[in-house]
């Protein structure tokens, strides 16, 4: 018997927030020009901090993606409407534009993204920009310069301007020669995509300037995160975002992935949630600087029947796309988050109890 893993609160707060008619996520496509680099490499970073008892001054790169707009509700929620300012090379949606400030900023542009934090006294970043795995497969010079030279210039802007900041990392920052059931903080990590490349590579920058300059980089792995309210950006767990999406549509969903693929996975409140946590957590409460996080793992065959207890009618059929399918097989099946739930204390809410054993 296969294990099954209840997904069924997920899934049931997922289809009960679906309001759907969204539109697919189109990252554009675009030439890109060098930044220019200012920061010295032995260059002394100074600046004004702020008071930890003042609300932070928020900024958030590519925040019109799955994640997002989420997260800018949840900090609007705790640290008041105008202090936090989404930021994208999008056109926001009516709805996100009345909700709060955005701003244009495309991330290869540094001295517009230093202009921004200057002028708007940002204090702490949440750098969202980026290609996920299989839209950046299909345009690696565009990911390399978005995910890695884009991490650049974040990094020496909040190096120079003394800012706390977030970088998501993912469960695709390891590979076929990593540990995968589970997959510890500290193991081999030889990704074969040019996403997890440049997440390993913003991992170690970031640790990096923290030890060199001070930098306050805090980093959270993400498994792949479900959204009901917002599309995925091309990435190999798009899938579960979209059976949703597809079920209420439809109620015909044609999967990209095997029936038997096994990732970590979590619901994106939980998701958002521990970005918050870490972000508050006291600096000696963390003993390193990127975590793994983790809520649940299940394949599409076991997220399917979970849908299918909510919609019986949903037709699951299955057209396996090569290249997400080799990504998903080199990446973790479980992760194993012991440090984050140690450290900080990590505790997701939509869980797993495993109903069923092994066997
Ligand atoms: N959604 C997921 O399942 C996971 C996401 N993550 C990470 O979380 C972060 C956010 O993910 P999503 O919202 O899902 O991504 P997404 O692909 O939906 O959104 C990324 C955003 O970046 C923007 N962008 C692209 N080029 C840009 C540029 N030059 N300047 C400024 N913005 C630019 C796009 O317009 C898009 O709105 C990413 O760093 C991703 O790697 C990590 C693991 C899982
Ligand atoms: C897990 C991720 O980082 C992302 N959703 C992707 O599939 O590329």
């Amino acid at each position: 018997m296969p294990i099954v893993k209840n997904v069924s609160r997920a899934v049931s707060q997922l289809l009960q927030s679906s309001g759907c008619g969204c539109g697919i996520s189109i990252v554009p496509v675009r030439c890109i020009g060098v930044s220019p680099r200012q920061v010295a490499s032995d260059a002394s970073f100074h600046s004004v901090s702020f008071s930890e008892s003042d609300h932070p001054r928020v900024l958030i790169t590519g925040g019109l993606g799955q994640l997002g707009v989420g997260l800018a509700k949840l900090l609007r929620k705790r640290f008041g409407k105008n202090n936090v300012i989404l930021s994208d090379i999008r056109k926001p949606a009516d709805h996100v534009f009345h909700s709060g400030p955005f701003i244009y900023s495309d991330i290869l542009d540094y001295k517009n993204l230093r202009e921004i934090v200057v002028n708007n006294r940002i204090t702490w970043l949440f750098h969202y920009s980026a290609l996920l795995s299989a839209v950046g497969e299909a345009n690696v010079p565009l990911a390399r310069a978005v995910n890695i030279t884009g991490l650049h210039n974040v990094l020496d802007i909040a190096a120079e301007h003394n800012l706390r900041l977030f970088v998501p990392s993912t469960i695709g920052a390891f590979g076929p020669t990593s540990p995968r059931d589970p997959t510890p903080d500290l193991c081999i990590q030889r990704p074969r995509t040019i996403y997890g490349v440049s997440k390993v590579h913003a991992e170690l920058m970031g640790e990096y300037y923290h030890y060199r300059y001070g930098l306050d980089f805090r980093c959270l792995r993400y498994p792949g995160i479900i959204s009901a309210d917002s599309q995925p950006g091309g990435g190999t767990t798009d899938y579960a975002v979209q059976i949703f999406h597809d079920a209420i549509k439809t109620g015909k969903f044609q999967c990209n992935l095997k029936p038997d693929t096994r990732l970590p996975m979590m619901y994106i409140d939980d998701c958002l949630k521990a970005t918050l946590e870490v972000m508050e957590a006291p600096a000696e409460a963390l003993t390193m600087r990127t975590y793994n996080i983790s809520a649940m793992s299940f394949t599409p065959e076991e997220l399917a029947q979970e849908v299918q207890k909510h919609i019986p009618e949903l037709q699951v059929t299955y057209n396996v796309d090569e290249v997400r399918q080799a990504i998903a097989d080199s990446w973790p099946m479980n992760f194993d988050d012991s440090n984050a739930r140690r450290d900080w204390g990590w505790k997701h809410d939509y869980d797993l109890p495993e109903e069923e054993s092994r066997g």
